[in-house]
């Protein structure tokens, strides 16, 4: 399996926010009604079908969350705790406050920025488990301040009882105890309508596959929604001072988590390009997810070969990746020039896993070519604002003839009538 050599222009992204099959649309539609409409059972019969268990209970007990420690081993726990103290401190600096301002009139204006009451979760747990985006969702929601949090993630055989135990403990170690064993669709649909055993939230966010990706999209309107996160995406944008072996193995990282993942180098250099192919090749060789990286980059891998390092940046820009490795001489150089990407990993040693588990950067980003819009999971995600609006009796005094103005411009008499009838009747 070679990854396909090509020129800019006839790269067509495959993995756009609209993407997805019409079966696949119609499928989400579906299991978002039944969800809406039969709550558990709906829940129970989808899980049933594509995550081959029999559930009983969605909510998991406080007892097999405790348990999970001894499943766990003792290097990753400790290495869970230093990411997890990286990652809050990281978000820690994106607080923001509810602030006011007083004006010599007496008047005064201001913002109220509180957090969400309540919020959902998606961990993705089909073909592997994610303790990483436990920590990535959970962590800037705390530091927003909500109070409850709720957790849903795939049923697993990989724990007892169908749970990983892997995501139980990074829950745990961040305090969170309503956790559901549910995936997919149905997930996102009973923590948008609420089922018998799962309370509906005000907003879900975290990453998924498509059908994950989709869910959120239909449930939008009745809840919020953060970004679109789904099927993972990587860009390497590399000159000839990249060691090909890093470049393909950076490449590997991303198209190992989906077959619908998208893994993109875009370089100058046709040496370059000849030389990560052939390192994918053997690499993927001893992959053990080797079968799915090998469909994601058949399906929606590339190598662009353009004509100058100009090119390779516009390319960039129009894919809008949701991970963009610049492996170039002067990565710093470039970085003004890029306009589109969820997060930018800069010269050799930031390898796009050392965001993915324990920079700080949120890994919870915009894909699929949102990052020409969408930005990363932050703090702001789990805030409302509430705007504040008092004004004094000279304030009205003297933006009462604008208001009506204002007002009679749009025909709206009866709101110029609210401010004339303080107007007049205070004699201002
Ligand atoms: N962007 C990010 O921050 C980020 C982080 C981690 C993972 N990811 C992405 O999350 C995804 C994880 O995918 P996953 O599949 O392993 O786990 P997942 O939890 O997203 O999806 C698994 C669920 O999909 C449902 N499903 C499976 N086949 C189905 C079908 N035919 N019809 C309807 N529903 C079906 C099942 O209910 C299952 O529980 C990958 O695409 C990965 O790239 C993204
Ligand atoms: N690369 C994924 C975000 O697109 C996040 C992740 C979690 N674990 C490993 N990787
Ligand atoms: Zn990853």
């Amino acid at each position: 399996m070679a990854v396909r050599i090509m020129k800019p222009a006839a790269y067509k992204q495959e993995q756009q926010l609209d993407y997805g099959t019409e079966a696949q649309h119609d499928a989400v539609k579906q299991i978002v009604a039944a969800v809406a409409e039969q709550g558990d059972e709906a829940l129970r019969q989808y899980t049933k079908q594509f995550d081959r268990m029999e559930i009983r209970d969605f909510r998991v007990e406080e007892t097999v969350i405790q348990a999970a420690y001894s499943d766990v081993d003792k290097v990753f726990l400790e290495a869970l705790r230093r990411a997890a103290d990286r990652i809050r401190s990281f978000h820690e600096k994106q607080k923001r406050l509810s602030w006011h301002d007083s004006q010599p009139d007496g008047s005064m204006l201001g913002q109220l920025i509180r957090p969400l009451k309540r919020v959902g979760l998606y961990v993705p747990g089909g073909t592997a488990a994610y303790p990483s985006s436990v920590l990535m969702n959970v962590i800037p929601a705390q530091v927003a301040g909500v109070k409850e949090i709720a957790l849903a993630t795939p049923p697993s055989t990989a724990g007892e009882p169908g749970i990983n135990p892997y995501i139980l403990v990074a829950a745990a170690e961040l305090g969170i105890q309503e956790i559901y064993r549910v995936g997919g669709a149905q997930a996102i649909a009973a923590m948008a309508y609420g089922t018998e055993s799962i309370p509906a939230v005000d907003k879900i966010c975290g990453p998924g596959n498509i059908y994950v990706a989709l869910a959120k999209r239909y449930v939008y309107g009745k809840v919020d929604i953060d970004s679109i996160a789904g099927p993972s995406d990587i860009t390497v944008l590399a000159d000839e001072h990249a060691d090909p072996s890093y470049v393909a193995a950076d490449l590997l990282s991303q198209a190992e988590h989906d077959a619908l993942a998208q893994a993109v180098l875009v370089t100058a250099s046709p040496k370059l390009a000849e030389q990560v192919q052939q390192e994918i090749e053997r690499q993927l060789e001893s992959l053990p997810r080797k079968e799915i990286a090998a469909r994601s980059l058949a399906d929606n891998g590339a190598i662009i070969v353009a004509d100058s390092l100009d090119e390779c940046v516009d390319t960039v820009n129009r894919i809008a990746p949701e991970h963009l490795e610049l492996l170039v001489e002067e990565p710093f150089a470039l970085l003004g020039r890029i306009e589109n990407a969820g997060a930018i990993f800069l010269g050799p040693y930031s390898s796009e896993p050392v965001g993915d588990y324990y920079a700080g950067p949120n890994h919870i980003l915009p894909t699929g070519g949102t990052a020409r819009y969408a930005s990363p999971l932050n703090v702001d995600d789990f805030l409302k604002k509430t705007s504040l609006i008092y004004y004094s009796k000279a304030a009205l005094a003297e933006a009462g003839p604008d208001i009506m103005t204002l007002a009679r411009g749009e025909g709206l008499e009866g709101h110029a009538r609210a401010i004339a009838i303080r107007l007049e009747k205070e004699g201002m």
